[in-house]
């Protein structure tokens, strides 16, 4: 199956931000370290959700840059949690570039980060449970 014909993930992306001339190497591509970031401000926000609460970055794995950015172009960003542990979670992501010009989405990036609970101190705490209450404070 061509990367064209690959499906997206289901549901509204998790993000949504336009490519900017600013962000260009010096190839004339979007840099990846960008990417990387727009992938973790999402899957940041799914992992804080899920965490109810502050979240660490531990860990990027099977990061794949798959196809280039283009200025002007709608990085779309899903980001969903795989796997809970004890204080970790796995988040998989997939960025979805939007080629204006053609109309078309191209899948550009993928990868799963790992994101560990923490508390005030920056020390990991459990997960809680999906139905358990929010701090209300
Ligand atoms: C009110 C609600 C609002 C909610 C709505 C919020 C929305 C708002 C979202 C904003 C979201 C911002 C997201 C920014 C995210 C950054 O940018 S954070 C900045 C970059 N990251 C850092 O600086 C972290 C630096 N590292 C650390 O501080 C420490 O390593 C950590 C993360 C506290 C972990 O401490 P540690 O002593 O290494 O922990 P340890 O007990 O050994 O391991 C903890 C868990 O991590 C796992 N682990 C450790 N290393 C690895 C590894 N390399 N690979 C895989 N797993 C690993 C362990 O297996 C363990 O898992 P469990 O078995 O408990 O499930």
């Amino acid at each position: 199956m061509s990367q064209q014909e690959e499906k997206r993930p289901d549901g509204e992306a998790t993000l949504r931000v336009s490519a900017m001339p600013r962000d260009v190497n010096i190839n004339g591509d979007i840099f990846g370290g960008w990417v990387l970031s727009q992938m973790d401000s999402a899957s940041g926000i799914v992992a804080g959700q899920r965490a109810k609460g502050r979240v660490a970055t531990v860990a990027v794995d099977a990061m794949k840059f798959i196809r280039p950015v283009k200025v002007g172009n709608i990085l779309c960003v899903w980001a969903w949690v795989e796997r809970v542990g004890r204080t970790s979670m796995a988040v998989r992501i997939e960025a979805w570039a939007f080629r204006n010009r053609r109309g078309v989405y191209e899948k550009v990036t993928e990868a799963v980060f790992t994101y560990v609970a923490i508390d005030e101190d920056g020390k990991p705490r459990p997960v809680p449970a999906e139905d358990e209450v929010w701090p209300t404070e």
